[in-house]
């Protein structure tokens, strides 16, 4: 049984803005969380509001021209803002946090086996010769389901679950404190992505995996997450225990997004969708930046930003009904 106690991920006060011609994209704007071992994070939200953007900085590698402008970002305590980027290659990136990216099974390159393209960190981040790293490479292999004869395919002879499963077998190799999953399950087929939702839950219970598992599709998050955190406009809204926060939301957006979802036996006819658009995140609204959709709103909203408060225990919402 792992003790869910330490903290191997704490982010306080994270920032990250794109510096676009057009002005500051404010993608990631004053984020705070912690991750402990062994536990799953979902992250939902609308598209645009960030999530992709938390993830690649997390990693420590902003999309250009995104740039890390304030926070802290602390892997298993060691602090990894500022560090050069040979260090970040060399010591970080893959061997204490990794990345499962949106789309990376369309990713893998069509003239290498599965096997050549999983063991280059291998070999080069660990010093394992060719053997060794095609024997641990198999392991993950079957860890996640697969073949170990998978190594001497191509991706083109594998069906989309199968790269899915490879390249999450990839992002585990160098056996990470913590996995981030962008979106794992878009682009398959609900019974491939139920096959890999319940996979990834047998690796974080054998592996005592921590992750963050990015998607909007809430029903997975649920599914899946020890905690649940709602992204709006650059900023968590709402952060609590998943069945806090799938089952009793307290924000108003988490309320319209989950309103937004269909469920079994729910007269579909009651199914909201939230009106306006999400904010342009160069010019976001002042006070509460959900104001301008916001069905409760109050005069505060409109001038005075909500901070996260918790609203009962391990339960934060930034809301100024609350
Ligand atoms: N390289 C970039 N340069 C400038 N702006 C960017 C860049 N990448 C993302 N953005 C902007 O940052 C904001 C957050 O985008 P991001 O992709 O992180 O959102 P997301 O929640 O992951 O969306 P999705 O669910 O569609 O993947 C959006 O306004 C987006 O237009």
């Amino acid at each position: 049984m792992i003790k869910m106690t330490k903290n191997v991920l704490e982010v306080r006060n994270l920032k990250m803005y794109y510096f676009t011609n057009r002005g500051m994209v404010r993608a990631v704007d004053d984020i705070s969380f912690d991750l402990k071992k062994g536990e799953v994070l979902g992250l939902a939200g609308e598209s645009g509001c960030g999530k992709s953007s938390l993830g690649f900085t997390l990693i420590g590698m902003p999309t250009p021209p995104g740039k890390i402008v304030d926070g802290s970002i602390k892997i298993d305590g060691r602090e990894i803002v500022g560090l050069p980027e040979n260090v970040l290659r060399k010591e970080i990136r893959w061997q204490k946090i990794s990345m499962i990216f949106q789309g990376a099974m369309n990713a893998l390159n069509p003239v290498y086996t599965v096997g050549y393209q999983m063991i280059e960190p291998l070999m080069y981040q660990k010093g394992m010769n060719k053997e060794e790293a095609i024997n641990k490479a198999q392991k993950y292999l079957e860890l996640v389901g697969l073949d170990p004869e998978i190594v001497y395919r191509y991706p083109h002879e594998l069906s989309g679950g199968m790269k899915q499963r490879v390249v999450i077998a990839t992002a585990l190799l160098l056996e990470p404190e913590v996995v981030i999953a962008d979106e794992p399950t878009t682009a398959l087929d609900v019974v491939v992505q139920a096959q890999i939702v319940n996979m990834m839950k047998k690796l974080k219970k054998e592996l005592g995996l921590s992750m963050i598992f990015i998607t909007h599709d809430l029903s997975i998050l649920a599914e899946i997450s020890d905690k649940i955190a709602i992204m709006y406009a650059g900023k968590i809204v709402e952060i609590g225990d998943s069945e806090k926060v799938y089952y009793e939301p307290a924000h108003p957006y988490t309320q319209k997004l989950l309103a937004a979802i269909p469920r079994l036996h729910e007269d579909l006819k009651k199914l909201e969708f939230i009106p306006g658009q999400p904010p342009n995140l160069i010019n976001p609204p002042n006070g509460c930046r959900f104001h301008p959709r916001c069905p409760y709103i109050m005069q505060v909203c409109k001038e005075q930003e909500p901070e996260l408060k918790e609203v009962d225990k391990d339960h934060y919402v930034a809301c100024w009904l609350l």
